[in-house]
């Protein structure tokens, strides 16, 4: 049986629709503070229900303050920055997937939402090992340098 399919919106028709998007929103940010008040409240929320973000957050200050410590230079200490702000931004949007997935299907099981929630959620974790790759090459040499050094003297 052939599938229904709907016909391209014009360019008039989708100018619509994007400015009706904010008027369907139950509120707006009026300002720049208001916008930063309502990221935080993002991060906190997401660092209060969710445990791999937490885990990820104790693990990029682990990193970056042992990266700091071992006097790495500035580019590495900068890389190291980039993927672990990854890893910590794309949790937010694995969170930020999950909690639409739950809103439009609710408790009922659905292909899409499984596909929607295991890619989010595949991002993240792809992201986790590049940086444990980043962390790795730039760290282990001098931290093992240092606890050789340390158990010899
Ligand atoms: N409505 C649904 N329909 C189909 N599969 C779902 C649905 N909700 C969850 N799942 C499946 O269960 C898995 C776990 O979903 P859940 O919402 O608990 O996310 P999560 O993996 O716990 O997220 P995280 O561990 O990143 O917090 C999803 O990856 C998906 O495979």
């Amino acid at each position: 049986m052939p599938h229904e399919v709907s016909s391209p919106p014009t360019p008039n028709h989708l100018e619509t629709v994007v400015s009706k998007q904010r008027e369907l929103s139950w509120g707006v940010a009026a300002n720049l503070v208001s916008s930063f008040k309502y990221a935080w409240a993002g991060i906190i929320y997401a660092f209060t229900t969710q445990r791999n973000f937490r885990i990820h957050v104790g693990v990029c200050i682990l990193a970056l303050g042992l990266s700091i410590f071992l006097h790495l230079k500035a580019v590495e200490i900068a890389v190291i920055g980039v993927t672990s702000g990854l890893v910590l931004a794309l949790e937010l949007l694995n969170t930020a997937v999950e909690s639409v997935v739950d809103l439009t299907v609710k408790q009922t099981f659905h292909e899409l939402a499984k596909i929607a929630k295991d890619c989010a959620a595949g991002a993240v974790l792809i992201s986790a090992c590049v940086a444990m790759l980043v962390a790795s090459v730039l760290i282990f040499p001098p931290l093992f340098t240092l606890i050789c050094s340390a158990i010899k003297s």
